[in-house]
């Protein structure tokens, strides 16, 4: 039986519970049924109770305390128990029918992704070819406030990319949080920031600020971070950055406004076109190179 599924990712703070309510709402009121998955053992407030939450297998908190653990340090365990613990979400996917949208809430950490390839390990569990065989999508939100601070956006663009590049799935990437910026950031503007590339740091404002700095900042620790500024390395690092994200050409952003129902209806069209993609794929090789012995993992 052919399964649909959205994992929800993104830097802590994006929106992404916020967005899943949106599309379980959504959802709801066309008619369309969904099971809700909260893969964050932090997370407490949720507008919709999920069906599943991780929380029932093990919380943040308990692991923390009870491995003396910090958050992140306790957050990696958790997922790593949830790998070894895959029963927990295979006996309440397995049964459910071609008619749910199954969405995936997790948590924002980045060392999930790209550290340790644990969330790429899950993926491989829960996708076609996996023991749950879903046809998937990823949906990456950025928060559309990046815009304002241009090595921030690119920092973010290249956190997507990697997600892309480590996860291979079919990929919606969104900026979220329009409401934020519609008042701060001219439409055309915004365009410029569908399909990132290298130009937007030719004109980017926050240089200004860097000359400033740079005339201010001439007896300054030259390992500030003012100063690394100030001194080009960081203007440097950007260009590298953005260059990459160029050559590359993979990332383009949606935008979304969860608190207007046809922006979230139109990123639902996208996922729906990207799992339906997928499930015209062929199940792909299994990639080992991403394979992470979890329980050989030394605990930071
Ligand atoms: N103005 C505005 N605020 C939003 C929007 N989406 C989320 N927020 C707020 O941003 C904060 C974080 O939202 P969440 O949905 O919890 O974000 P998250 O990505 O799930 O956060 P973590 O679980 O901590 O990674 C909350 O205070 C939300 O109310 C939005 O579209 N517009």
């Amino acid at each position: 039986m052919s399964k649909f599924g959205v994992v929800v990712m993104g830097p802590a703070g994006a929106g992404k519970t916020t967005f899943c309510s949106a599309l379980i709402q959504h959802l709801r009121l066309n008619k369309r049924s969904c099971f809700y998955v909260n893969l964050d053992p932090a997370a407490e407030e949720f507008s919709y109770a999920p069906d599943l939450d991780i929380k029932e297998l093990i919380s943040l908190e308990d692991a923390m305390e009870e491995m003396g653990l910090g958050p992140n340090g306790g957050l990696i365990y958790c997922f790593e128990f949830l790998l070894d613990n895959l029963d927990f979400l295979t006996e309440a996917i397995d049964p459910l029918t071609d008619e749910y949208l199954i969405i995936i809430d997790m948590p924002g950490q980045i060392e999930l992704y790209t550290h340790i390839p644990i969330v790429p390990t899950l993926i491989k569990h829960l996708t076609r070819g996996g023991a749950l065989n879903v046809n998937l999508c990823a949906a990456y939100l950025l928060e559309s406030t990046f815009v304002i601070d241009r090595a921030k956006f690119f920092a973010g663009t290249l956190s997507a990319m990697s997600a892309m590049i480590m996860l291979e799935l079919p990929h919606v990437n969104v900026l979220s949080k329009m409401d934020l910026v519609k008042d701060l950031v001219s439409r055309k503007e915004l365009k410029r920031f569908t399909d990132p590339d290298n130009s937007l740091l030719d004109d980017d404002p926050t240089d200004s600020k860097a000359a400033l700095l740079s005339s201010q900042n001439k007896s300054a620790d030259p390992s500030s971070a003012d100063s690394l500024m100030a001194g080009g390395s960081f203007k440097r690092l950007n260009k590298a950055v953005a260059q990459l994200i160029d050559d590359f050409s993979m990332v383009s952003f949606l935008h979304l406004d969860v608190q207007n129902e046809d922006s979230v209806g139109a990123i639902l069209s996208y996922i729906d076109d990207a799992i339906q993609f997928h499930e015209a794929q062929e199940p792909r090789e299994p990639n080992d190179e991403i394979e992470y012995d979890y329980q050989d993992a030394e605990m930071g």
